[in-house]
Parts: structure tokens; sequence; C-alpha cells
């Protein structure tokens, strides 16, 4: 786990993602030299997924320790990660979100 973010403003959800998946795409065609996204999306895509699943599983423990700030800070990991594989296979967020509209229509 990096440097726990203790206090935070509250933001929008929705700026926060749209523009966060437009820096990972433009990642796309950047260095892995310089990038942590660029060698997520350039390297091996198992990397990736394993990554994704280490995430996952630190916010359950997050979870289990009934920490908040510690839940939170593992779930901008999670989300980070899960932008990267939704930019790397191609889904995009307007995708996303109509998967999401059609089940509550
Ligand atoms: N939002 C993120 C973001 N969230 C998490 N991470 C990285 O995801 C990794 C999480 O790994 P771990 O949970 O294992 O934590 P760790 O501290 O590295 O390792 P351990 O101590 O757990 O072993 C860290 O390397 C974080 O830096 C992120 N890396 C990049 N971004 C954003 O992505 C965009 C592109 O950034 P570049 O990757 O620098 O191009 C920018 O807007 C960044 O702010």
């Amino acid at each position: 786990m990096g440097v726990r973010t203790e206090h935070v403003q509250d933001g929008n959800i929705g700026e926060t993602l749209t523009g966060l998946a437009a820096v990972i795409h433009e990642r796309r065609g950047a260095t892995p030299d310089t990038s942590y996204t660029a060698k997520l999306l350039q390297g091996e895509a198992d990397s990736l997924l394993k990554k994704l699943a280490e995430e996952a599983s630190e916010v359950i423990m997050a979870c289990k320790d009934n920490d908040h700030d510690h839940i939170r800070y593992e779930a901008g990991d999670l989300i980070y990660h899960l932008l990267v594989t939704l930019e790397r296979y191609g889904v995009t967020l307007d995708e996303l979100a109509g998967e999401l509209d059609a089940r509550h229509r």
C-alpha cells in the first residue's frame, strides 16, 4: 500500500472518472518507462489482471478492518486499475454507463 490519503474533499464522480479515463486513454501512446499506466496497458495482460485482483483483495481487507479512510484509499486503487482494464479491453465509460442504465430502467 502506498501513502494513505487522510483528508480529501468530495469531488464529482462523473467528471473525475471521465477525466481519469481520458488520461488513461492518452497513455496508450506513452512510454512505459515514464508511465505506470502505459506499462499496465502495454505490458503482459496477466500482470494487469493480477493487479486488479490484488486491489479488489485490498478493498476487502480494508472492509474487514472497518477502516473508512483505508476503504476509500483502496477503492481508489481498485477503480483506477478497473479503468485501465476497461481501456485495455476497449470498453468505454459510455458503454459501461449504458450497461448499468439498462439494468434499472
Ligand atoms: N490514479 C492513479 C493511480 N491510482 C493508483 N495508482 C498506482 O497503482 C499502484 C498501486 O499499487 P499497490 O496497491 O501495490 O501500492 P504500492 O504502494 O505501489 O505497493 P505496495 O506497497 O502495496 O507493495 C501504485 O503504483 C500507484 O501509484 C495510480 N497510478 C496512476 N494514477 C493516475 O493515472 C494517470 C496517469 O498516470 P501515469 O501512470 O503516471 O502515467 C494520472 O492521472 C495518475 O494520477
